[in-house]
């Protein structure tokens, strides 16, 4: 593996190693950018088939991180980091105490989280040898589920591009198709219901579909059959690349805009969704609400100051909107330059 190679690829300054023999520990933490603030990031514990995937799926994290949190403008940057989940047994306290020391001895230029593979027991376990992480009990100070506060962010962005589209204050009597009604999706369509919107749903899992349908009331149709619902809003809510060659030309919505990561499976569907006069909500900008909840929590965990921060998401996707259009560009692209044009600044 050539460590370096997969550094300038990524654009990248700065990842730490750490090996643990006692523990099994094998680790990486890679920071991408500290110029808004230290990097906030999740911690995977996932199995790797080898070394250089863990090294690339902490690169390809972290980056994803400094944009999130920039678009968001949150005081922080992007980092993640990946523990190897050792091919023998192992004692899950004493691995997760060791990387805690790892994180502990970056001085607070990173700060963990949850991620795929560790839960609030393990980021407990991090508290009782480091200050520098989060997703912890709520009597330690921490903020619980990020589903509910990333819901609401893409409510707040789903009426951003209502208003933008549609002139409309309201979103009472629009019909949305949900993709998904997991943890965000379910909160999402909870909000939308309340608010008047019609529902219709598709999930792989006939009972979550059928808890939005009893619950609130949402048509239920076949997986496939969700792009190309006739309705004002599509929400990717499930996996990414939900937007392909496939999905695209299917939809009959004029707005994208939903909670899942990497919705377009290449950049160009970003344009292809333009130029059929679709506007997409970047990702990484109307699904930030969980990140924004975790930072505060970070500044010292105030609900109220949370909430008021995810609900400013409205105001970061309608000025997206208003400048692709004058631009003439698509939205991922505005985003990105958002982004660049902020930690541009911060170097200054
Ligand atoms: N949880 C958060 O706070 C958060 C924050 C930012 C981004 N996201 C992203 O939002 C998305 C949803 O996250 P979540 O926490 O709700 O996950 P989740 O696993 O709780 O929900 C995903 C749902 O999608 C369903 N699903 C999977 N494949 C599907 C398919 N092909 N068609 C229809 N439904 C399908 C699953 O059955 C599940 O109900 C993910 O992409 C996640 O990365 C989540």
């Amino acid at each position: 593996m050539n460590v370096f190679e997969h550094l300038q690829q990524h654009d990248y300054g700065e990842v730490h190693f750490a090996r643990d023999a006692a523990t099994g520990l094998q680790a990486i933490v890679a920071i991408h950018d500290t110029r808004l603030g230290p990097a906030l990031g999740g911690c995977r514990f996932i199995h790797y088939p080898h070394e250089e995937l863990a090294l690339i799926d902490a690169l390809r994290l972290a980056r994803g991180m400094t944009y999130k949190a920039a678009i968001t403008g949150i005081p922080h940057g992007g980092g993640k980091s990946v523990i190897i989940r050792p091919p023998r047994a192992f004692d899950r306290g004493a691995l997760f105490r060791a990387f805690g020391r790892f994180v502990d001895g970056l001085g607070g230029r990173y700060i963990t989280a949850e991620d795929s593979g560790t839960s609030m027991e393990d980021m407990e376990t991090i508290r009782s040898v480091t200050k520098h992480v989060t997703g912890v009990k709520p009597e330690h100070g921490g903020s619980g589920d990020p589903s509910p506060y990333t819901a609401l962010g893409v409510r707040r962005g789903i009426e951003a591009c209502v208003k933008f589209v549609y002139k409309r204050d309201s979103i009472e009597g629009l019909h949305v198709a949900v993709q998904g009604v997991g943890h965000v999706g379910y909160w999402l369509c909870k909000q939308l219901h309340d608010l008047g919107a019609k529902l219709t749903v598709a999930d792989i899992d006939p009972l979550k579909a059928e808890r939005a349908h009893r619950e609130l009331g949402a048509e239920v149709v076949p997986l496939d059959q969700i792009f190309s619902v006739d309705c004002e809003v599509f929400a990717p809510c499930a996996l990414g690349s939900a937007l392909n060659d496939d999905s695209i030309p299917k939809l009959k919505c004029k707005i994208v805009a939903g909670a899942a990561n990497n919705q377009l499976a290449e950049t160009r569907h970003g344009d292809a969704l333009m130029h059929r006069g679709i506007l997409y909500a970047p990702d990484y900008a109307i699904n930030a609400g969980g990140l924004v909840n975790v930072a505060q929590e970070h500044a010292g965990y105030d609900e109220q100051k949370s909430r008021e921060r995810v609900l400013k998401i409205y105001d970061t996707i309608l000025e997206i909107a208003e400048r692709a259009e004058r631009a003439m560009q698509p939205t991922y692209r505005i985003a990105d330059t958002i982004v660049e044009e902020k930690l541009a600044r911060a170097a200054r």
